[in-house]
């Protein structure tokens, strides 16, 4: 795992969009098209501002899913479709038919069945979820996209997608959609993102490598790189 820190979040969140342009930019001189996975939650958004406004990223050659949904409506405040979407700001120059959102507004079987779906649509060459980069928060207790310590999604099995219960122990308690962590690990990149003091406990356990974190067991089949705040780095 490679780590970075920066002074601040705003360092972070430039360094973020910096990192996501130039590996657009790559995959899309190797393979013509760039499949990114975003992260929900608050950490990732004014990276999502900085990219949404960014006239050298090429947003009509990449393709957006998402890691995870929490079960809401696109308008509810907890959706993370909806937040990273209202952070891009207007899609200029991204084709509607290139966003790939969970349908958090389905039930969480059928919303996982579907997204499922559409990814084995999506990645039916490869016939594995090979997302180019893959960006995801992590969460107090461990937890990456909605993957929770001891929960579901976890197990290696033929999942690409699962249904998550409500954790009862963080906010927002709501059923979730979660890629699996095998499909997490499918991704040629992992860049994990983390901010503020709060999180510094969380960090520390995972840079031990805690067996119990799902954060602590992410492979990608290229690199994995943790961008961290002088705050959460406990600096
Ligand atoms: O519930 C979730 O939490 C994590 C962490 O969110 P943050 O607000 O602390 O950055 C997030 O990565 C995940 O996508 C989300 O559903």
């Amino acid at each position: 795992m490679r780590v970075e820190v920066f002074e601040d979040q705003a360092a972070l969140s430039r360094a973020t969009a910096e990192f996501v342009r130039a590996a657009a930019l790559r995959a899309v001189e190797a393979r013509g098209e760039f499949s990114l996975a975003l992260a929900g939650g608050s950490t990732p958004l004014e990276a999502y501002r900085l990219m949404g406004g960014d006239p050298a990223f090429p947003w009509a050659q990449t393709q957006v899913f998402w890691g995870d949904e929490r079960c809401v409506p696109a308008e509810h405040p907890d959706s993370n479709r909806g937040a990273a979407l209202a952070a891009l700001g207007p899609p200029q120059a991204l084709p509607p038919d290139n966003l790939h959102p969970i349908r958090g507004q389905l039930a969480p079987q059928e919303a996982a069945r579907d997204y499922e779906w559409r990814l084995k649509g999506y990645f039916a060459q490869q016939g594995r979820p090979e997302f180019d980069l893959a960006l995801l928060g992590l969460g107090p207790d461990g937890h990456v996209a909605s993957l929770f310590p001891g929960g579901h999604g976890l197990a290696q099995g033929a999942a690409w997608v699962v249904p998550v219960p409500a954790p009862a122990h963080l906010e927002p308690s709501v059923p979730r959609v979660s890629l699996s962590l095998w499909a997490l690990n499918q991704a040629r990149q992992i860049l994990l993102l983390v901010s503020g003091a709060a999180k510094a406990p969380v960090v520390a356990r995972l840079r031990g490598g805690d067996p119990q974190m799902p954060a602590a067991r992410l492979r990608p089949q290229e690199e994995l790189l943790l961008y961290l705040d002088r705050a959460a780095a406990g600096d």
